[in-house]
């Protein structure tokens, strides 16, 4: 265990110094390309502004055989492409790979001034952070780095869900985590072969109506709802990241050609905490640009609890509701979140702005 005193020490001489905190940026979708695949790296450039952030993909979705030129790639996108307002994360091999090793040791001296966040997949216990904090300060010391690399970890095994207090507490470049659906399923022994989302199997089902005779018509149709299998999992991440301070995600949805599921499971997850999904295909950005943000009903009726609530204490009525010191808390949130987005998207500002302020 690392001490208190030693926590914000860097791990290697002239590495630089941990952040203290994990600045909030927004990061509603965090979008997916193949650096390898010519047609999708081309399109990076011009995508840059569109999306909180470009994460150049290097694990599953890469053949074997591509992954020195999607490294390649990934090196080239970032040297030559001003990246601006959006982040530029990478995904890296995972660590029981032959191809992690030269990812870290290619990335970090050619773009590891460019990148912001480096996701790390099927990450099992605080000693797959461990490794990777500690090889990442060495690189960043050998390469002159100035701005400490950020950490996101995958969330994607039975056993790293088991141990996902001390994930998120394993080291100050712990940026947050992200759900993944498709190897936790396996992981799990879940019998679903999906990209996220819910199951026609995996529901509930209303009771079955009462018969003239006082009994129940159990053949008789009756309603049945789908249910989320990731709803336990997605609450335990929101929490562990919470409490230590860092970002959780929804992961992918894989049903591209059903935008409206997809938009459902990134609503999910931003009303239980999640501050962003992944995004595979170009058309999944605008749906998780437009979900992770407050709605215009959201931010009006939060700036007004605000207004009314003055110094934030106490209780008052509006619209037949009561409102109290924990309610204007949420609303704070709904709020803060509409000025962080606003600062970044103009589209967002001009409606944010068109609310009329209510009194005080
Ligand atoms: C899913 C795809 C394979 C679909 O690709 P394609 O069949 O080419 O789609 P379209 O014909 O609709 O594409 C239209 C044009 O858009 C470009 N395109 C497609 N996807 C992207 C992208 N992500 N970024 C930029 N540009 C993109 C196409 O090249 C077409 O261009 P043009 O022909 O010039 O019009 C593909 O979208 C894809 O590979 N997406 C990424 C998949 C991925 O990264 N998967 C890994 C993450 S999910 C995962 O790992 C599971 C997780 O870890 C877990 O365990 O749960
Ligand atoms: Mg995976």
């Amino acid at each position: 265990m690392r001490t208190a005193k030693d926590f914000f020490t860097p791990l290697a001489v002239g590495a630089p110094t941990p952040l203290r905190e994990i600045p909030a940026r927004p990061s509603r979708a965090i979008h997916f390309f193949d650096p390898g695949n010519e047609k999708m790296a081309a399109k990076i450039p011009a995508m840059v502004g569109t999306t909180d952030v470009l994460l150049g993909n290097l694990e599953d979705a890469v053949k074997a055989e591509n992954k020195e030129k999607a490294r390649n790639g990934l090196v080239k996108i970032g040297q030559e492409t001003d990246f601006g307002p959006t982040q530029f994360w990478t995904r890296i091999n995972s660590l029981d790979s032959p191809w992690v090793l030269d990812d870290l040791t290619t990335l970090v001296p050619a773009i590891g001034d460019k990148l912001d966040v480096i996701m790390v997949p099927k990450v099992q216990g605080a000693e797959d952070i461990h490794y990777i904090d500690r090889i990442l300060a060495q690189l960043e010391a050998k390469a002159g780095i100035t701005k400490p690399l950020q950490v996101h970890a995958i969330l994607e095994t039975a056993r790293g869900v088991a141990n996902i207090e001390e994930i998120c507490a394993a080291s100050p470049r712990m940026q947050g985590l992200s759900l993944g659906p498709a190897d936790l399923a396996a992981d799990r022994r879940m019998k679903t072969t999906r990209v996220g989302g819910p199951h026609p199997g995996y529901l509930v089902r209303g009771d079955a109506p009462r018969t003239d005779d006082g009994g129940f018509a159990y053949d008789a149709e009756r309603a049945t709802y789908q249910q989320d299998l990731y709803h336990y999992t997605i609450a335990r991440m929101v929490d562990a990241c919470v409490m230590h301070g860092i970002f959780p995600y929804w992961g992918p949805f894989g049903d591209i050609k059903d935008t409206v599921a997809c938009e459902d499971q990134f609503r999910n997850a931003f009303l239980l905490g999640c501050v962003g999904a992944w995004s595979l295909h170009p058309v999944q950005i605008k749906i998780a640009n437009r979900v992770f943000a407050p709605s215009i009903e959201d931010v009006t009726h939060a700036r007004r609890v605000i207004a009314a609530m003055g110094d934030g204490t106490g209780a008052v009525m509006i619209d037949g509701k009561m409102e109290d010191d924990a309610s204007v808390k949420q609303c704070k949130v709904q709020v803060e979140l509409a000025e962080q987005l606003a600062a970044i998207d103009p589209e967002l500002k001009d409606l944010y702005d068109a609310i009329e302020t209510p009194e005080a």
